[in-house]
């Protein structure tokens, strides 16, 4: 899937609802097994995601930020592989839903929830996915302090599971999409990732419910 939304990707109501209903024509797709998502700005390739369109969290009716939230949480439970360059808050959130990261190995890239440093707070499914990649530690030093990882950090943290090239991204992405789909039989590996996230989607299910 590629995102082309100028001018960053940053993902605003109508862009994640498209992404959703998208996602949802693949899921129904029997013949699909796996997502690999990129970016393809034209004028901007190194961006994979802004994260969250800023506009849209100001000055809007409660109708229209609810319908907003629900759409980051509809995301946030559907993703399955990635790969990248700048993400951002939302953005990083966005990877880090996939399965397995590839990021173009470059120092000008960073990734990571960097919202203190806007003066908001990450939502806690946000902190609570991290937690699950990066374990409790990291994710309070990153979280409080607000930071944004350049790719050898984020690797070495477990942010991203790989580094290539810039311009072996895609080649790399599309080898490690076909080692997943070696794994035999769709129902073992969609059942292990449920179960793999069953607590955290009871919890948002929750929160929902308050
Ligand atoms: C509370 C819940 C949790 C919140 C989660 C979030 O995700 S909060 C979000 C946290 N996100 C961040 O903190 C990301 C902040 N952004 C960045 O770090 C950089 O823009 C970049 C690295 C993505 C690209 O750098 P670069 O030098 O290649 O590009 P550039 O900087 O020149 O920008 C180009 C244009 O895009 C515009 N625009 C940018 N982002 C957003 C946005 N999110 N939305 C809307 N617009 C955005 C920017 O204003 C500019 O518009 P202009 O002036 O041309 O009309």
């Amino acid at each position: 899937m590629h995102m082309q939304s100028p001018p960053v990707n940053s993902l605003s109501l109508d862009f994640l609802t498209e992404l959703c209903i998208s996602l949802e024509k693949l899921e129904m797709d029997k013949g699909c097994r796996g997502l690999i998502i990129t970016s393809v700005l034209s004028n901007q390739p190194k961006v994979f995601s802004a994260g969250l369109d800023i506009l849209e969290m100001y000055g809007k009716s409660p109708e229209h930020c609810g319908e907003f939230w629900k759409v980051v949480q509809e995301m946030w439970l559907k993703f399955y592989g990635s790969n990248m360059g700048s993400s951002p808050a939302g953005g990083c959130l966005l990877s880090l839903t996939c399965d397995y990261r590839i990021m173009a190995d470059n120092p000008r890239y960073t990734i990571g929830l960097n919202e203190t440093q806007l003066g908001i707070v990450a939502p806690f499914w946000f902190k609570e996915t991290m937690v699950n990649t990066v374990g409790h530690r990291n994710t309070e030093v990153a979280l409080q302090l607000g930071l944004l990882y350049k790719p050898a950090e984020a690797l070495k943290i477990g942010l991203v599971d790989q580094l290539v090239p810039e311009d072996q991204v895609f080649t790399v992405a599309s080898q490690t999409m076909t080692k997943w789909l070696t794994i035999p039989g769709n129902v073992s590996v969609i059942t292990t990732k449920s179960t793999l996230n069953l607590l955290f989607s009871f919890q948002l299910w929750c929160f929902n419910l308050v």
